[in-house]
């Protein structure tokens, strides 16, 4: 089965006006909230295409209980380590930009973190960890890598969606999917990417640093997928953004979802994109409806790498 990791869970809080006054008083057109976090997204967006999975991770005071309520609400099954702090709020201000206030998160005890490795400990070759998002201040920045090592000794293979150390730090485990965005790739490499193509070698390095296959996405100027065969350049739909909160973690989500039917990487990496699309073109996360009705839209070519790397 697949399970989630949402370390620092987050209630979403989404704020919509035409335009933000920095330092005056400023009246909401429209506001929702949902429950946030990478792990959390990918299992919801699993759910609504008919994959089950358990969400893990750190969870507490009212914030918490939201999330844990709303996840159940949905079927979704959960697995939350209770801990002594509120879960944070993150605030989304979507104007004719999109602002994002990520809050810092609660402190995790040693005994919360045992716990948590307990649960993971539990997980068999049969499961798959889904690890995302970033990680409370308090924990250190060897966390992903001390988890995944714990997957390595019971055959659960992983996926990591995250940022900096704490995704380098898990390559040498060879995590069946990463998924940086094109500034994250960037941020590793200390460079700037304008296009697709440019992004390949370097996926090409992270590969060769451990990971079975990489998606790099690019917003709005389509997306990669690199593994030690092939590299695969798609295109995305047209459409409104309107909000691309999760759009990523939509991206994880339909790749395994598609994955898990097909067992087919090109497959599964067009179905990935519509997902992710799909997303960014709703407010909240995409229905199943709205992927495959992107999915047309989402071609996908081939470039070889054989003897290039
Ligand atoms: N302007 C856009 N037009 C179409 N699709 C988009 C747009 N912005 C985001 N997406 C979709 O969402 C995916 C993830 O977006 P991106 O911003 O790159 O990732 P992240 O949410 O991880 O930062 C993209 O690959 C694409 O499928
Ligand atoms: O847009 P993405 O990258 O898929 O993820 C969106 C989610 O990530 C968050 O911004 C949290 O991110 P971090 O875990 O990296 O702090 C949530 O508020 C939101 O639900």
């Amino acid at each position: 089965m697949i399970h989630t990791l949402t370390l620092n869970p987050s209630v979403d809080y989404i704020l919509e006006l035409d335009e933000i006054i920095v330092g005056g008083l400023n009246r909401i057109q429209h506001d929702t909230k949902f429950p946030g976090g990478k792990g959390i997204n990918v299992s919801r967006v699993l759910n609504r295409m008919d994959v089950k999975s358990k969400a893990l991770g750190f969870a507490g005071g009212f914030t918490g209980e939201y999330i844990v309520d709303c996840l159940n609400k949905e079927n979704i099954q959960t697995d939350f380590v209770q801990v002594a702090d509120d879960t944070r709020i993150n605030v989304k201000i979507k104007t004719k930009t999109e602002t994002e206030i990520n809050a810092k998160g609660p402190a995790i005890s040693g005994r919360n973190f045992e716990d948590l490795k307990n649960k993971i400990r539990s997980l068999s070759e049969d499961d798959l960890l889904v690890l995302a998002g970033s990680i409370p201040s308090t924990l250190p920045e060897s966390t992903y890598e001390e988890l995944v090592r714990i997957c390595l000794e019971n055959g659960t293979a992983f996926v990591v969606d995250a940022e900096g150390e704490l995704l380098k730090k898990v390559l040498p485990y060879k995590p069946f999917l990463i998924k940086p965005n094109h500034h994250e790739l960037g941020d590793l490499f200390k460079t700037e990417f304008t296009s697709a193509k440019e992004v390949i070698p370097y996926g090409q390095k992270l590969v060769e640093m451990g990971a079975q296959n990489v998606i790099v996405s690019l917003a709005g100027k389509g997306a990669v997928l690199i593994s030690d065969e092939a590299a695969y350049i798609s295109s995305v739909p047209n459409g409104e953004v309107k909000s691309s909160v999760g759009a990523g973690d939509s991206m994880v989500a339909g790749f395994l979802a598609a994955y898990e039917k097909n067992k087919n990487i090109e497959k599964a990496f067009q179905y990935s994109v519509a997902s992710g699309s799909a997303t960014a073109f709703s407010l909240g996360l995409c229905t199943k409806e709205k992927a495959e009705e992107l999915l047309s839209q989402v071609s996908i070519e081939k470039v070889s790498l054989k003897g290039e790397i």
